[in-house]
């Protein structure tokens, strides 16, 4: 490493530590020794060019100024840096401008301080900035635009000085986001239920949604009220700037002319279809290629879909643009199909369409849902998009019969990774799937919990990997409240219906144990919870964990972790189960630590 990165680390130690000379200090970074090989602690390189990435210095007591143009102003570190952490010290001064220098940056942690003044607008422009965390600090004045920034994903500033309005963020990118406890006011941007109340409380003059306080003309956001008291007359930026917007409208309104144009010659072709589907019945095709596995016989009565007068007669629901275009009733029916699964609410088939995409149909037989109700419930579904939850491309809806299509994930299911043959999956890994998908479900839950739609039936075999072996989780909402009645995973019906989501989360710790035990559930999840627990009991926790994990030295510290969140999870009583908000929290606390752990190695 460079002499005069070195020096400027050393500097800005001393800087931030406050023990000048790094007397006293907890961390010292020797000058004859180097950043990357002499093991500064705090301090993780890129091991290919010997480039400083992370300085890691959170909890050291540091009481000292932060000086952040002492990093970024140097342009070797500057180029380099992508992760700064300081929380938990006691740090004053405040973020100088210069921080925009540092364009690497994906996660700046600076909470827990006694930082102060203005956030410079300079923030905004870390394009690369993925999580924020400024809470707990004396922040004062508004926010930056940190909304330009597109890949932010979390944003935490509670427990400021904060005021002005909220920039509009699109918060569906974000898993975490708190501005609460600030000044804040106006109206709160569109937040599609990704975030609750709790986000945005303690901000008196802030209104709207998910707070319960409506918004008055009084309310108008900053930026209106600023246009309505100086607008005399129009700038000459505002010219260009409404010309603009008036340009863009025009592209909206021939982009959508256009839209309906392409969309009425479908629904032409479906309604011709329709037509034509139910003269010519007859000639749908047996599914072919039945699975070995299964060795059961696919007739062309067990597929086809009758309608109420005995003939095809109503077309499938496209619900998402990701469906293959034009995905037709006649032709899933005409397809080759396999049979996959026989689950406890329906059979599953894998189809090969004409164009050679694969499609996995779900087929549920006398579901007692009303035609409307399922109707209802596929829209709702369809509008709480996750990249890691498989939504239904399409369903069919007959009173006897309901179709749901999803898309064919061909990397098969977290249960067949676990207990296949060969088993290949470590540590770092079974903690990244719990992570992903604890997030996924915490977003389900809060995005379609108050519709009464819970998973119902989570299990490692609903939990599929997609291209890039991420978890989704699939067959949301396929289970009926009513029809847990008795489970041991604790319905609705055991403590009214604030526990509804409850259910999920004694599924979800299942899952959790079979990651960290590699053993298969018995029995809706009871054999393998009752074992754990009475290992734990008896305090031989160790004996609990999958021993691919111990000969791979995953550490034993945060198998602990997971397991005594997994633990939590599967309490029989479900008022003790904490919310899936809350185990995502958990986990990712973990999966951090595991992280640095990681990079200490290194
Ligand atoms: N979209 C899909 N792509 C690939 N494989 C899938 C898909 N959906 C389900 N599977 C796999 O097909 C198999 C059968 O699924 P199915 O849902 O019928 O059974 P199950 O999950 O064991 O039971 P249940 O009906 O109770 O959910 C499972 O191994 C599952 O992981």
């Amino acid at each position: 490493v460079e002499y005069e990165v070195k020096t400027t680390l050393i500097q800005f130690l001393a800087q931030v530590s406050g023990k000048d000379g790094q007397q006293n200090s907890t961390v010292v970074w020797k000058q004859d020794s180097d950043p990357c090989t002499g093991l500064w602690q705090g301090v993780h390189c890129d091991p290919q060019n010997m480039s400083i990435k992370w300085l890691l210095l959170d909890k050291l007591n540091f009481s000292g100024t932060l000086d952040v143009a002492m990093l970024c102003n140097l342009q070797p570190l500057a180029a380099s840096l992508t992760y700064l952490s300081l929380d938990g010290n006691k740090i004053s001064g405040g973020i100088a401008s210069e921080v925009g220098n540092c364009k690497q940056l994906t996660r700046l942690h600076l909470s827990g301080n006694q930082l102060a003044g203005y956030l410079p607008s300079s923030l905004a422009m870390l394009n690369n900035l993925k999580r924020l965390d400024i809470s707990n600090n004396q922040f004062y004045g508004p926010l930056p635009n940190l909304s330009r920034i597109s890949g932010l994903n979390m944003f935490l500033a509670q427990n400021n000085h904060l005021e002005g309005t909220i920039p509009a963020f699109d918060f569906s990118n974000f898993d975490q986001f708190n501005v609460s406890f600030n000044k804040f006011r106006g109206h709160i941007p569109k937040v599609h239920g990704y975030f609750s109340a709790d986000s945005f409380l303690g901000n008196p003059d802030l209104c709207g949604d998910p707070l319960p306080k409506t918004c008055s003309d009084q309310h108008m956001p900053l930026s209106e009220a600023q246009t309505s008291e100086e607008s005399k007359g129009p700038s000459k930026e505002q010219i260009l700037m409404y010309s603009g917007y008036a340009a863009l409208g025009v592209i909206i309104v021939i982009f959508a002319a256009l839209k309906l144009c392409i969309r009425k010659k479908v629904e032409n072709r479906i309604e011709a279809l329709n037509n034509g589907v139910g003269t010519t019945a007859g000639d749908v095709e047996m599914p072919s290629n039945v699975s070995s596995e299964y060795k059961t016989e696919v007739s062309r009565s067990e597929f086809s879909v009758p309608s109420e007068t005995g003939m095809v007669s109503q077309s499938l629901v496209v619900l998402s643009t990701a469906a293959p275009i034009e995905l037709r009733l006649e032709d899933l029916l005409r397809a080759p199909a396999e049979l996959i699964g026989r689950g406890k609410n329906g059979s599953l088939y894998k189809v090969r369409l004409d164009n050679g995409i694969m499609v996995v149909v779900k087929r549920i037989k006398d579901w007692s849902i009303s035609s409307h109700d399922f109707k209802q419930r596929m829209r709702i579904l369809s509008q709480a998009k996750h990249p890691h939850v498989l939504a239904p491309l399409a369903f069919y809806c007959s009173k006897q019969e309901k179709l749901l299509v999803y898309e064919y994930q061909q990397n098969g299911s977290l249960f067949k990774l676990l207990h296949g043959t060969p088993k290949t999956i470590d540590w770092t890994s079974r903690l990244g799937i719990a992570a992903t998908t604890a997030e996924a479900l915490a977003f389900l839950h809060q995005e379609l919990g108050h519709h009464g739609i819970i998973h119902g039936n989570l299990k490692s075999s609903n939990i599929l990997l997609n291209k890039n072996m991420e978890p989704c989780i699939s067959e949301y909402g396929v289970m009926d409240m009513d029809d847990q009645r008795g489970s041991p995973f604790g319905s609705p019906n055991d403590a009214g219906s604030l526990d509804i989501l409850k259910g999920d989360v004694y599924g979800f710790g299942v899952i959790l144990l079979e990651l960290l035990t590699g053993k298969l559930v018995k029995g809706d999840g009871v054999d393998l919870t009752d074992w754990v627990q009475s290992v734990v009991r008896e305090e031989w926790t160790g004996e609990v964990f999958d021993k691919s994990l111990i000969s791979e030295y995953a550490s034993e510290e945060r198998m602990v972790n997971l397991l005594q969140v997994a633990i939590r999870c599967v309490n029989r009583s479900p008022q003790s189960r904490p919310t899936m908000n809350q185990v995502a929290l958990m986990i990712n606390t973990i999966k951090e630590e595991e992280e640095k752990s990681l990079i200490y190695e290194v």
